[in-house]
């Protein structure tokens, strides 16, 4: 038998078990059973994910749920965003972002020019994206019960301007949260319609999420790089690369150490995803000071004193602001 195979009769065994113990109440050798069974860390014992979801999240730290969130769902997210890119709507905290290269250009027609909203979380349609039932089930396998929606995105990949600068590095999404423990935190990632190589998927490095958080910092590119887009210095470029195809719908869920990035758009359409990040509520805030993180806690509090002209506010403070509790109860972030 392979080691996979091998690993997976174990887990299937594991979870069998489990299932007589909360059934039948414990006994000692159903307890001392645990003694044997593999360690599952990255994963939750709460049913939420199949055995074979629950094993593939362990080994690679993504798993990919096809057709997860509605045609017609997205359209109304789709709407929502036109809305705020026309200037229908607006909500308190959302970030629009511009690409650099169209941003720092005379030339570019305002309407096109939105590459990415952040914190929409006051926008009650965006927002639902985070609430749906169908990916609150699969999130709590990672997070627990108790779940925070502590960042949220709308990306809107445009045609590349000519400068590769649509193009995401390579990086670890925990480089920019002062939370812990890693493990229980999740991003939600849902493409809005079929995202492939042409107009920049999402790429992988799978099983980099049993690696530790690596420095991050710009990287050098000649066409210039977009605000906080950090990527990691010295990933292995030998490491196996995965390019995530999805259509409309689909829905990636990724470990916040997964290395990734996603490529150059290279059609004339707006590349659209929608995402979430999720963390349990009990997770608690790091001090950030002597890690490699210190770089992106400078570069956020410099845009809070700048933008708001609120310097009293730490990195730690902008997230606990952001969050937003959507189930159970809020008890620590
Ligand atoms: C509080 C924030 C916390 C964020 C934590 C990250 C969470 C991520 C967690 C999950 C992992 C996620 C991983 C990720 O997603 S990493 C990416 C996350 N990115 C951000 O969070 C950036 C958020 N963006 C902003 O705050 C604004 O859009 C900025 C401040 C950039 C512009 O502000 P504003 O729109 O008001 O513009 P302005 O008219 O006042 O211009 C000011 C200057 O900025 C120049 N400019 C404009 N656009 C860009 C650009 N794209 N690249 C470079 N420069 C740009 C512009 O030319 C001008 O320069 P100059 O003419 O003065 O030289
Ligand atoms: N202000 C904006 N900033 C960024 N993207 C926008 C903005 N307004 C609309 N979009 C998006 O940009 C893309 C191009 O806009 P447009 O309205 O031309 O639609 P389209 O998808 O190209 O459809 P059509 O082929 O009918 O023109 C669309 O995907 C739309 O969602
Ligand atoms: O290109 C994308 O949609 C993914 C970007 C990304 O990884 C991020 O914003 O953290
Ligand atoms: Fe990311
Ligand atoms: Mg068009």
């Amino acid at each position: 038998m392979s080691r996979a195979a091998d690993r997976l009769a174990m887990i299937f065994n594991h979870l069998d078990r489990s299932t007589v113990h909360v059934a039948a109440s414990s006994t000692s050798t159903q307890v001392a059973s645990y003694d044997h069974t593999p360690a599952l860390r990255y994963t939750l014992d709460n049913d939420a994910l199949s055995p074979d979801q629950r094993l593939s999240y362990e080994e690679n730290g993504f798993i990919l749920i096809k057709n997860l969130v509605s045609e017609e769902d997205i359209d109304k997210f789709r709407s929502a965003f036109e809305r705020i890119c026309k200037g229908e709507a607006r909500f308190p905290g959302l970030v629009v972002m511009r690409d650099v290269a169209i941003a720092k250009s005379e030339f570019v027609l305002d309407q096109q020019a939105i590459s990415k909203l952040q914190d929409f979380q006051e926008d009650p349609e965006l927002f639902r994206y985070c609430c749906l039932p169908q990916i609150l089930k699969h999130v709590q396998a990672f997070t627990g019960p108790n779940i925070m929606a502590m960042h949220t995105m709308l990306i809107n990949k445009p045609p590349d301007a000519g400068k590769k600068t649509s193009r995401h590095p390579m990086h670890q999404d925990l480089h920019y949260f002062p939370f812990r423990p890693v493990d229980r935190i999740v991003c939600a990632w849902t493409a809005m319609e079929r995202v492939d190589r042409r107009n920049g998927c999402l790429v992988v490095l799978p099983g980099t999420h049993r690696g530790s958080l690596k420095e991050h910092d710009y990287p050098e590119w000649e066409g210039g790089v977009n605000k906080m887009y950090h990527g990691i210095r010295d990933y292995n470029p030998d490491h196996p690369r995965m390019h995530l195809e999805m259509e409309k719908g689909d829905t990636v869920l990724f470990h916040p150490l997964l290395i990734h990035g996603s490529g150059m758009n290279q059609t004339q359409g707006f590349r659209k995803a929608i995402s979430c990040h999720y963390a349990n509520a009990d997770c608690y805030y790091i001090d950030v000071k002597g890690t490699t993180q210190e770089n992106i806690d400078k570069e956020v509090k410099e845009i809070t004193t700048k933008k708001y002209g609120m310097d009293a506010v730490t990195f730690q403070d902008t997230w606990a602001f952001r969050g937003r509790l959507v189930q159970g109860e809020r008890t620590s972030l």
